[in-house]
């Protein structure tokens, strides 16, 4: 018998609707249930994407509740608030969005014990750790999308400079998906060939071009924000992609958001570094060879994030 790849969104506000319609589109999952405070929301969404199944394929996709995810795979929380204008960070959105993820944390171990967690929500690794805290699953099967996207917005505008396609950029984006990420600079090829000091491509080293890039790719969501009101689609296919890697249990690598339990010192913190992913979760940790300028990057990020943490009742 085919297994069904069951995925539900929890969450169908901008982001969770660019996850679903990404899974949905790329036949990702064969079953996609929306789970939303507002069920009209989740109803209405749900209805729209089954209407292009005829064009995509035999994917169901529903509106439903906690207790519909008793043989869902993957969970993927977005529910909760995002940056309403440039001005305000991802930390800003703690509070807020820490308060709803008691029950949706508690209400998921109960009736989905047996699910994969992608977290999303704002912000992401806060709440990766927050959830690993509240919830009794492994804290390798709860996962935050952490700097994927970051690694992605990096890789397209090198991309972009460079004249190649952004999958042969082979660059990281770690630590914080936030204001003190880190560009790996140090391990940054295309083709094997070190980005850092070397003509690539027939385009001459360019420090200042190069560091305006990570800024332009760090900065990213508060541009898209100034523009559009909030971000969605980019982050929708870093979800669909993650899902893609834990049901196809490919074990590939990829910077998310993972619980660290000593690589670079840096301990009982949740940030990206480069792990490899399967269907039981997290497999492998990496702790790519890092620069001194580098490791304080991440050490930083920690800190900060740490220093968030500190104020926090989380009952475990
Ligand atoms: N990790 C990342 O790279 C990214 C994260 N985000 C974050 O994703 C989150 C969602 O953003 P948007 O979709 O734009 O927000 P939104 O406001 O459009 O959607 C949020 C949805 O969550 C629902 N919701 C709230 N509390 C809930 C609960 N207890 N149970 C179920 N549903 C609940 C709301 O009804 C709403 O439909 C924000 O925190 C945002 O910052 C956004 C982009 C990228
Ligand atoms: C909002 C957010 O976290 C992003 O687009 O990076």
């Amino acid at each position: 018998m085919i297994q069904k790849r069951s995925v539900a969104i929890v969450g169908t506000g901008n982001v969770g609707v660019a996850a679903a319609y990404a899974l949905f589109n790329q036949r990702i999952a064969s079953e996609i249930i929306l789970v939303d405070l507002n069920k009209e929301r989740a109803e209405g969404e749900a209805m729209d994407l089954m209407h292009g199944q005829l064009l995509v394929g035999n994917v169901k996709v529903r509106a439903g509740g906690y207790e519909d995810l008793k043989e869902t795979q993957v969970v993927v929380v977005t529910a909760g608030v995002g940056q309403k204008s440039p001005d305000e960070s991802r930390l800003e959105l703690l509070n807020r969005n820490a308060e709803v993820f008691d029950s949706i944390i508690s209400d998921l171990d109960k009736y989905a014990p047996q699910a994969i967690l992608i977290i999303a929500t704002n912000p992401v690794d806060i709440l990766t750790y927050v959830s690993q805290k509240i919830s009794s699953r492994a804290p390798k099967r709860i996962i935050g999308t952490g700097t994927l996207l970051d690694t992605a917005r990096f890789r397209s505008l090198l991309g972009r400079y460079y004249d190649v396609d952004p999958r042969s950029v082979h660059a990281y984006i770690l630590g914080e998906h936030g204001d003190s990420e880190v560009p790996i600079w140090s391990q940054a090829n295309i083709g094997g060939k070190p980005i850092l000091k070397n003509t690539l491509l027939g385009k001459p080293y360019d420090k200042d071009a190069l560091n305006r890039i990570f800024e332009e790719s760090k900065n990213a969501a508060y541009e898209i924000i100034k523009r559009k009101g909030f971000t969605n689609s980019a982050i929708g296919v870093v979800i669909a992609r993650i899902v893609e890697g834990i049901l196809k249990d490919e074990k590939s690598v990829i910077p998310i958001t993972v619980y660290c339990d000593g690589q670079y010192d840096i301990e009982d913190v949740c940030m990206s570094l480069p792990a490899s992913l399967g269907i039981e979760g997290i497999k492998h940790i990496m702790s790519p060879d890092l620069n001194t300028k580098e490791i304080k990057g991440l050490k930083k990020s920690a800190a900060i994030l740490q220093q968030r943490l500190k104020g926090m009742d989380i009952q475990d």
